[in-house]
């Protein structure tokens, strides 16, 4: 294993972007859904950054110092220029901060994944670099596999976990329960909308009282 897959929590963490073009903006608007603030330093901007409504980002149209990395969390170095992403690179070495580097020469202290994101639920694919082209493609077909159903699920469960485990531990109970909800077709039900049969499947293995009102009020707005 060539990386050690983690999930960051980046929420109001400073991190830099360099370089303001189409791979730049990827990762700085990747961020910005996690949490995160972002500065980004560039000649110029892509349009999607110029008019970003993001106010977690803010736009430094300048040459890069090394001094832009001060107080940042983490940098990613996106201009087209190699060498230059390499001395960014080093810089951000020098105040151990991980820089991600976008071209292939040296690929930097981490790398990005390709991501579903069902809400709670994440899927992260990579190829450690052998083919980003594979990362998108199984990427879309998880995403086609997995649709916002799942999302609702994973609250769903989060949501019946946090009041279980307020009542007590008891790991095996648990263990239990969640696998019976899971060989209910929860997804196919939540996707057509059932939610008397929902409802039924809660109150069959949990107990009375379980039900999709209380678990989840929001379960009719939910987008699918
Ligand atoms: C090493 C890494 C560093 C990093 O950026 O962290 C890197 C490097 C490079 N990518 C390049 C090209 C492409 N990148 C994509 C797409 C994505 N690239 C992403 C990550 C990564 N890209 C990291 C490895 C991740 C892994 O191995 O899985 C994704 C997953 C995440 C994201 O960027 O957010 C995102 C998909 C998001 C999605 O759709 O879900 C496509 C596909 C497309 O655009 O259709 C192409 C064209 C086709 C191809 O080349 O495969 C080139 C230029 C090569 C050249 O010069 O030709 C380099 C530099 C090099 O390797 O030399
Ligand atoms: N990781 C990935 O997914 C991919 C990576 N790449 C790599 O990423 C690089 C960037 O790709 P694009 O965004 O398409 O390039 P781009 O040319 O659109 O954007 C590069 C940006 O860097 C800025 N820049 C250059 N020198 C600078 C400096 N000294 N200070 C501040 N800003 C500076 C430029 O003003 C420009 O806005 C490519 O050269 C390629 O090697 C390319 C495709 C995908």
């Amino acid at each position: 294993m060539d990386y050690y897959p983690i999930f960051l929590d980046v929420k109001d963490r400073e991190c830099l972007v360099v370089g303001g073009g189409a791979v730049g903006t990827r990762k700085a608007f990747g961020l910005v859904r996690a949490g995160a603030r972002v500065i980004v330093v560039s000649f110029g901007f892509s349009e999607e950054l110029s008019n970003t409504p993001f106010s977690a980002v803010t736009l430094k149209e300048k040459k890069f110092e090394d001094s832009d990395l001060d107080g940042m969390s983490l940098a990613f170095a996106a201009t087209d220029n190699m060498q230059l992403n390499a001395r960014i690179r080093q810089a951000a070495q020098k105040k151990n901060i991980l820089c991600n580097i976008a071209d292939g020469r040296d690929k930097g202290d981490f790398i990005l994944p390709a991501v579903v994101d069902r809400g709670d639920l994440l899927f992260a694919v990579s190829t450690c670099g052998a083919s980003p082209a594979l990362s998108r493609r199984l990427r879309m077909a998880l995403e086609a596999r997995f649709g916002p159903e799942y999302g609702i699920l994973t609250a769903l469960l989060g949501s019946i976990r946090a009041i279980l485990l307020e009542r007590g531990h008891d790991p095996k109970g648990h263990r239990k329960i969640f696998c019976a909800l899971l060989d209910a077709n929860l997804p196919e039900k939540i996707a057509a909308g059932q939610t008397r049969q929902i409802d039924a499947v809660l109150a069959k293995v949990i107990g009375d009282g379980f039900s999709l009102d209380r678990l989840m009020p929001d379960f009719g707005t939910r987008e699918l």
